[in-house]
C-alpha cells in the first residue's frame, strides 16, 4: 500500500515546555493518525536556538518511525513555509500571580508578525491554532493581520478547559473519563470561561443519562465545579510552578486531531473559533463554542436551549473578549 505524503506541522516555542511534552506525541502520530507521516517544524527565537537544536537531536535519538524530517529555526519564513498544520505555543508563559491581560502586549505584537508570515508562507488551506495567551485574543490578531487566511481555519485552544471538565465529572460520578461528553467551554479560555454541563451525559449500563440528573447536586455543578474548571490552570502553576505543559499538549492534539479527523457521531468538542453571531454572541470576536467536525471543517452545534443562568455567563465572557479586543488594539497602536 503506498504510503501517504507527509503532513508538514509547525510549533511555534518548541523549545519550551509545551513544545517539549507536544512534538513527541506529533511524532508518534497522536495528532494525525497512526498511519500519518509528519514533517515537524519547528520555531523559537535566537536565545532558545541552541535548546531548541538539543529538542531536534531528541527527536532523531527517539527514531519515530512517521516522522521524516525536521525543520528547527529560529526564521519565522523557513518556519512557515509550506505547513499544513501550524500550532502557535510561542509567547510568553503567564507566572504566579499574573492575569492574563498582564501577558497581553508581549504576546499580541508577536502575533501580529506572525500572522504575515504564515498568510505569505504557509500551504494554502493551513489550519491555525493558538494555544499562547491570551489565546483566543491572540488568535483573533492573527485573524486580523492575515485576512488572505480563511477565518474558518483559525482557531483557539479550549480544549483543554473542556478536557478539565469531562475530568471533574469522570472523578465526581466514578465513571471513566471516555464515557463522558458533551460538556461545552463558552467564551474566553480565562477564568471568565463558562463551563456548562447542561447537555452533557454520561454512558451508563441503562443508557445515556444526563449529567446533572446523575451528579443531582446543582450547588455543586453551578459553584465549585465551574470554579475549578475555571482555575484550573492557576491551581497548576500554583502547584507546579510552571503553567500546564503536559494538559495543554495532549489537549491541542485532540483539538487537531478532532478538527480534520472529525468528531464522533453525536459528539461534541469546544473549539475557540470566528463567531458569526450563534447563540447572540457578538460577531467578529473568537469564542469558544459547542462544535462538530466533518471533512475538516468545524460547525457550530445550533439550537441548544440556553437558560437565564447560562445567558448571563456567556454574555459576562464576551464583554470580557471585547475588552481584550480593545485593549490588544490599544497595546499594538
Ligand atoms: N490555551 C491553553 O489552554 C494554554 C495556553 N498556555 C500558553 O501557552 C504558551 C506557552 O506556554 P509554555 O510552553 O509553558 O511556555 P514556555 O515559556 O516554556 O515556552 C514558550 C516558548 O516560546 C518561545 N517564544 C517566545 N517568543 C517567540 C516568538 N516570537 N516566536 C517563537 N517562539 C517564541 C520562547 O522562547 C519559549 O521557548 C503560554 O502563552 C501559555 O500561557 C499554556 C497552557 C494552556
Ligand atoms: O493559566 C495559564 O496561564 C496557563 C493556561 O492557559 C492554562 O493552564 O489554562
Amino acid at each position: 500500500m503506498a504510503s501517504k505524503e507527509p503532513i508538514r506541522v509547525l510549533v511555534t516555542g518548541a523549545a519550551g515546555q509545551i513544545g517539549y511534552a507536544l512534538v513527541p506525541m506529533i511524532a508518534r502520530g497522536v495528532m494525525l493518525g497512526a498511519d500519518q507521516p509528519v514533517i515537524l517544524h519547528m520555531l523559537d527565537i535566537p536565545p532558545a536556538a541552541e535548546a531548541l537544536n538539543g529538542v531536534k537531536m531528541e527527536l532523531v535519538d527517539a527514531a519515530f518511525p512517521l516522522l521524516k524530517g525536521v525543520v528547527a529555526t529560529t526564521d519565522v519564513v523557513e518556519g512557515c513555509t509550506g505547513v499544513n498544520v501550524a500550532v502557535m505555543v510561542g509567547g510568553f508563559p503567564r507566572k504566579e500571580g499574573m492575569e492574563r491581560k498582564d501577558v497581553m502586549s508581549k504576546n499580541v505584537s508577536i502575533y501580529k508578525a506572525q500572522a504575515s508570515a504564515l498568510e505569505k508562507h504557509a500551504a494554502a488551506n493551513c489550519k491555525v491554532l493558538v494555544v499562547a495567551n491570551p489565546a483566543n485574543t491572540n488568535a483573533l490578531i492573527l485573524k486580523e493581520f492575515a485576512p488572505s487566511i480563511p477565518e474558518k481555519n483559525i482557531s483557539c485552544l479550549t480544549r483543554l478547559d473542556h478536557n478539565r471538565a469531562l475530568g471533574q465529572i469522570s472523578e465526581r460520578l466514578n465513571v471513566q473519563v471516555s464515557d463522558v461528553k458533551n460538556v461545552i467551554i463558552w467564551g474566553n479560555h480565562s477564568s471568565t470561561q463558562y463551563p456548562d454541563v447542561n447537555h452533557a451525559t454520561v454512558k451508563t449500563p441503562a443508557g445515556e443519562k444526563p449529567v446533572r440528573e446523575l451528579v443531582a447536586d446543582d450547588a455543586w455543578l453551578n459553584g465549585e465545579f465551574i470554579s475549578t474548571v475555571q482555575q484550573r490552570g492557576a491551581a497548576i502553576i500554583k502547584a507546579r510552578k510552571l503553567s500546564s505543559a503536559l494538559s495543554a499538549a495532549s489537549s491541542a492534539c485532540d483539538h487537531i486531531r478532532d478538527w480534520v479527523l472529525g468528531t464522533p457521531e453525536g459528539t461534541f468538542v469546544s473549539m475557540g473559533v470566528y463567531s458569526d453571531g450563534s447563540y447572540n454572541v457578538p460577531a467578529g470576536l473568537i469564542y469558544s463554542f459547542p462544535v462538530t467536525c466533518k471533512n475538516g471543517e468545524w460547525t457550530i452545534v445550533q439550537g441548544l436551549a440556553i437558560d437565564e443562568y447560562s445567558r448571563k455567563k456567556l454574555d459576562l465572557t464576551a464583554d470580557e473578549l471585547s475588552e481584550e479586543k480593545a485593549l490588544a488594539y490599544s497595546c499594538l497602536s
